[in-house]
């Protein structure tokens, strides 16, 4: 795996038919950085601007290297990036040890030659099974872990992926997510990944880049985004913060785990993370209700203390209220009724008792 990270300024202006795209994002040499927006907005073309395939004037620079500015253009085949699509396009005349084959035979100029090895890709992808198939008897999801892992072989020092679950079921996409995340653990190299799906993005994210209509409108840290109440994020029906919090213990006859916030202790389902781990737990909106006194008599196991910083009324009769968490570090977000909420009387600055549903803590 390359050592150096390897961070992304990317500046992209000019027209595609009556399309005009404006943007400029700088992303870190980890982690992935997500492009959120709607359909249309200018996602993909970003993305193609990145790998070369559609040419508008603009600036790119990749680890201190320009790829493109007034002066320069690199060719595509000369960018050392991974392309991942919505369809995975193997060669069908080929098994899947076929299709890694010819990934890792074209190792594009200025990647590093075996530096993300065959037997790790394999593995981080769960196909060491499916090697030898036909890549006609794969399933969607399994097609897809296929292009990725082709993807990586040709040893990029970026990995570009355009709604790469878009195309997959449900089930599909929850049963490749796993793997995403494993990846997302284990490459050192950054990711730019493309989704108009928030679940998506919180799940995977570490960075996102809020794009509208050809423009960048809000980038940063996911978890500062996803709670900033000037932006559309926080009134979606999926909104969700993440959290830092540390392992601290295991309570197995339960099946929870122990995490470690400032705001106080998470129990958590879940069994494999290792105490002293820093674990981001993703914490829905609708699964967070509040009171005003610490509950007593619940069934609900974590309660956190906050701060009301803000509160936006949402569709459905419901409001959405914005918490600091003590430590300073995380904002988190609860759904609750209109009603509710105007019989809580709550006042911004109030301290208010968060209730979560140890079930809503998940993987981030
Ligand atoms: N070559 C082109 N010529 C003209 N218009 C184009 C071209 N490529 C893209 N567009 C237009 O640019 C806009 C942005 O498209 P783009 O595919 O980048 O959006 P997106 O955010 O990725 O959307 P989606 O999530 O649906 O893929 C769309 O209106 C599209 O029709």
């Amino acid at each position: 795996m390359t050592a150096d990270p390897t961070p992304i300024e990317a500046s992209f202006t000019g027209r595609l038919g009556n399309f005009a795209l404006d943007m400029a994002l700088s992303a870190p040499g980890h982690g992935v950085t997500a492009l959120f927006g709607p359909s249309g907005c200018g996602k993909t073309t970003f993305l193609r601007c990145v790998a070369g395939l559609t040419r508008l004037p603009g600036r790119l620079s990749v680890g201190g290297e320009v790829w493109q500015d007034g002066r320069t253009f690199r060719a595509t085949h000369r960018r050392p990036l991974g392309y991942v699509f919505q369809e995975a396009s193997l060669f069908a005349h080929l098994s899947v040890r076929g299709n890694l084959d010819y990934g890792r035979r074209r190792v594009a100029r200025g990647g590093v030659r075996e530096a993300i090895a065959f037997d790790d890709v394999v593995e981080w992808l769960g196909i060491a099974h499916l090697l030898e198939r036909a890549v006609t008897h794969l399933s969607g999801g399994e097609r897809q872990r296929v292009a990725i892992a082709r993807a990586l072989l040709g040893q990029p020092r970026l990995l570009l992926m355009d709604e790469p679950l878009a195309a997959l079921d449900r089930d599909s996409r929850q049963d490749i997510l796993p793997y995403l995340e494993r990846l997302h653990d284990a490459l050192s190299i950054p990711v730019l990944y493309v989704s108009h799906d928030l679940a998506e993005v919180e799940r995977l994210a570490d960075h996102l880049v809020l794009v509208e209509a050809g423009r960048v409108r809000a980038a940063g840290p996911l978890g500062q985004l996803l709670a900033d109440p000037a932006l559309p994020l926080a009134g979606l029906p999926d909104a969700a913060a993440v959290l830092e919090a540390e392992v601290v213990g295991h309570e197995p006859e339960y099946g929870l785990v122990r995490l470690r916030h400032a705001a106080g202790d998470l129990l958590v389902p879940g069994g494999r993370w290792p105490v002293g781990r820093r674990q981001r737990l993703k914490v829905l909106a609708a699964d967070v209700s509040l009171g005003r006194r610490p509950p007593v008599d619940t069934s609900i196991l974590n309660t956190l203390p906050g701060r009301v910083v803000g509160h936006r009324e949402s569709p459905g009769h419901q409001v959405t209220v914005f918490l600091d968490l003590p430590g300073g570090a995380d904002r988190l977000l609860a759904r609750v009724s209109l009603k509710s909420w105007q019989a809580l009387g709550l006042a911004e600055g109030e301290t208010v008792y968060a209730r979560i549903k140890a079930a809503a803590l998940d993987r981030a």
